[in-house]
């Protein structure tokens, strides 16, 4: 036995990964689907996120991000297939959501209420309420307790949704689109501070959103889906270390491209560049390439425009 259950199966120059085994995923999905009438929102999505990471959800228009998160947190039923949440099924028992905290797209905040008076209705509704940990925070943002919700700004309502949310002392917070409507300082000022909360309480965030520079930095797991499918889940810096961005000539990119999965594929008459999934197994270089590491947004770019490539983890083997 060894003391590190995960076994990597590296070595077909797939550049597949080999899901953590250690304990049950904070969230896991299995042949996950949910068709409204005419439309298939999500379509056979499994993927399983280890407990204690930061989760980029990212994907266009459409793609079935609220509607995953939305199955992912109980809200409503899949057609086919099912979520677990540190183990337990959701839908089937109340104790899966008993330790999951939900930020919806429209914050679900009260416009009239104070924000003293929106703080007394969490801690009503919820038996792990931590007052203490809310007021730090608001402090510490200098939010006023005594004004009316409506009357804060984009940054500061979205600050004080993340505390309501934070306040339950959830171990997983799924939120969607949280930076949505924000400007660059309130985007970034949310996410530090979604950074000190998951510093000190070691909560899962799963957080949807359609820009990626926003999510670079701070996520360290990442998921695309695209038309209702799941493209790629990963760890992010082994994604990164997996692909690689080759220039060369374009006469030879043919035989470049046919030796390993090619995500993206951008030719001129003379020079070609190649954005390829690279593994252990992948043959060395042409001496006229050169290879560069490449960025999240990158990466993430070039999946979404090759809706067919996926890079996804084969099962981990437990126990050998
Ligand atoms: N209640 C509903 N009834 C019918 N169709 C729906 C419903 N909710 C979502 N859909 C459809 O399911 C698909 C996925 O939608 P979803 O809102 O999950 O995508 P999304 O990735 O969150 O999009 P966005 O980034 O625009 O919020 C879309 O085609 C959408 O029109």
């Amino acid at each position: 036995m060894t003391a590190d259950r995960t076994v990597r199966l590296f070595g077909d120059g797939s550049g597949e990964f080999a899901a953590p085994a250690q304990g049950p995923a904070a969230l896991e999905s299995t042949g996950l689907t949910k068709r409204y009438r005419g439309t298939w929102a999500l379509r056979d999505c499994s993927l399983s996120v280890p407990a204690g990471r930061v989760v980029a959800l990212v994907g266009p228009n459409g793609a079935g991000k609220s509607t995953f998160l939305h199955l992912a947190v109980g809200l409503i039923t899949p057609t086919r297939g099912s979520v677990r949440v540190f183990g337990e099924p959701v839908g089937q028992r109340a104790a899966a959501l008993a330790r999951v905290a939900f930020l919806a797209q429209d914050k679900p905040l009260y416009d009239g209420f104070t924000v003293a008076e929106m703080l007394r209705f969490g801690h009503h509704l919820n038996p792990g309420w931590d007052d203490a940990l809310a007021r730090q925070r608001l402090a510490e943002l200098n939010i006023p307790l005594n004004r009316r919700i409506g009357k804060l700004s984009g940054g500061q309502q979205a600050q004080v949704a993340l505390t309501v949310a934070v306040a339950k002392r959830p171990d997983l917070l799924v939120m969607d689109e949280p930076l949505a409507n924000l400007d660059p300082v309130a985007r970034h000022d949310v996410m530090r501070s979604l950074m000190a909360a998951v510093a000190e309480t070691r909560m899962t965030v799963v957080l949807s959103s359609h820009v990626v520079s926003d999510l670079d930095g701070t996520c360290d797991w990442l998921v695309v889906l695209n038309r209702g499918q799941v493209q790629v889940s990963g760890d992010i810096d082994e994604l990164l270390t997996a692909h690689r961005m080759l220039s060369g000539p374009a006469g030879s990119a043919d035989a470049m491209a046919a030796r390993m999965p090619v995500i993206s594929d951008s030719r001129s008459e003379r020079q070609a560049a190649l954005l390829v999934r690279t593994g252990p197994g992948a043959p060395s270089h042409d001496p006229r390439w050169s290879a560069r590491g490449v960025s999240l947004e990158e990466l993430v770019l070039a999946y979404l425009r090759r809706p067919d490539a996926t890079s996804l983890p084969r099962p981990a083997l437990t126990g050998y």
